[in-house]
């Protein structure tokens, strides 16, 4: 099946890789881990509910292929808690000899205002604070293991984000905006594969490399907040109606998948991409000066200023 969208086209086998998809119990990442099962990978199901990944486990292992399949493991993860990364990441890092393929690729949209348990808003917590501590903590690993991929599931809303200010990603200063916010996250996440992308580039590190994307507008669990904070019964409108107006999760997933195993983009880095190609960015997520203090901002935000994320034992 295609899509008209836009198709990985790549046959590459995965045999003998490892990959992580976050939020793969369902939607794009399901499928994404789904693909990468099916190319031979041993895919890590990173997710919050273990019983939802189970039974994204269960359905993903009916996909199989001729060519054979890979393994799936399920594994505890909530990116909107440090202490939760931290612990996936021990886990993960004590487990493997290689990370190959790290998607991330879990998200939350248009949520009430609120915190997470570390005291960010919950967008900027959740869609980018989570998964760049992840992606920090897992990098030496990455950086040891031959050719690796960093993949950052983004939005084209990030193109609705204003410039940032960086002394209120947790709108303290200004009045919360459940749209806003999340759109902000979108740009965190543009921002950042780009900003790694050279930080990498400047220790010559080239083995590793980071991309950001925008899936297109999907029919999945990210309405699971619409109602919350749109209008009452739009996360059911939205349920029922996507199939309408929108992608097919394994539509959506093409492109997640090209930059994570594609041949044509191995040597691209820091870019972002729609539809299996590259695409232009908003203006602010094109400055590298800017991508500069960002990645300072999400650092300082960490508290992990003494953790070299570029050395390579692990
Ligand atoms: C159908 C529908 C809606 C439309 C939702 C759309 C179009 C969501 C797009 C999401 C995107 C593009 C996310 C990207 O990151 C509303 C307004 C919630 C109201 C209820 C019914």
């Amino acid at each position: 099946m295609d899509c008209i969208s836009g198709w990985c086209k790549s046959e590459r086998r995965l045999d003998g890789s490892v990959a992580i998809v976050t939020g793969s119990n369902t939607g794009i990442g399901k499928e994404t881990a789904s693909d990468f099962f099916n190319r031979g990978a041993r895919v890590s199901i990173a997710c919050r509910d273990i019983e939802k990944g189970n039974a994204a486990k269960k359905d993903i292992e009916k996909t199989i292929t001729d060519s054979g399949r890979g393994e799936l493991v399920v594994e505890k993860l909530d990116v909107a808690s440090l202490n939760s990364v931290r612990e996936f990441a021990k886990r993960i890092l004590l487990r493997e000899k290689s990370i190959d393929i790290l998607v991330n690729n879990a998200g939350v949209m248009m949520c009430v205002e609120g915190k997470t348990e570390d005291g960010f808003e919950t967008h900027i917590g959740t869609n980018h604070l989570g998964h760049a501590l992840l992606t920090v903590l897992l990098l030496p690993k990455m950086n040891s293991s031959g050719d690796s991929r960093i993949v950052f599931v983004s939005s084209l809303l990030h193109k609705w984000a204003p410039q940032l200010d960086l002394e209120d990603m947790n709108f303290e200063k200004s009045p919360y905006d459940a749209y806003q916010a999340y759109c902000r996250s979108k740009a965190a996440n543009v921002l950042f594969a780009r900003a790694l992308a050279n930080e990498l580039r400047k220790r010559g590190i080239t083995n590793v490399t980071t991309y950001s994307l925008h899936p297109g507008v999907v029919g999945t669990d990210i309405g699971r907040h619409f109602s919350d904070s749109v209008v009452r019964g739009a996360s059911w409108i939205f349920n029922k109606a996507s199939p309408l107006f929108a992608k097919s999760p394994k539509c959506g997933a093409q492109t997640s998948i090209y930059c994570a195993v594609d041949e044509a983009c191995s040597k691209e880095s820091g870019l972002y991409y729609a539809d299996c190609a590259v695409a232009k960015t908003s203006k602010q997520c094109q400055d590298d000066a800017f991508a500069a203090k960002f990645w300072d901002w999400t650092i300082e935000s960490l508290k992990i200023e003494k953790y070299d994320p570029f050395q390579t034992s692990n």
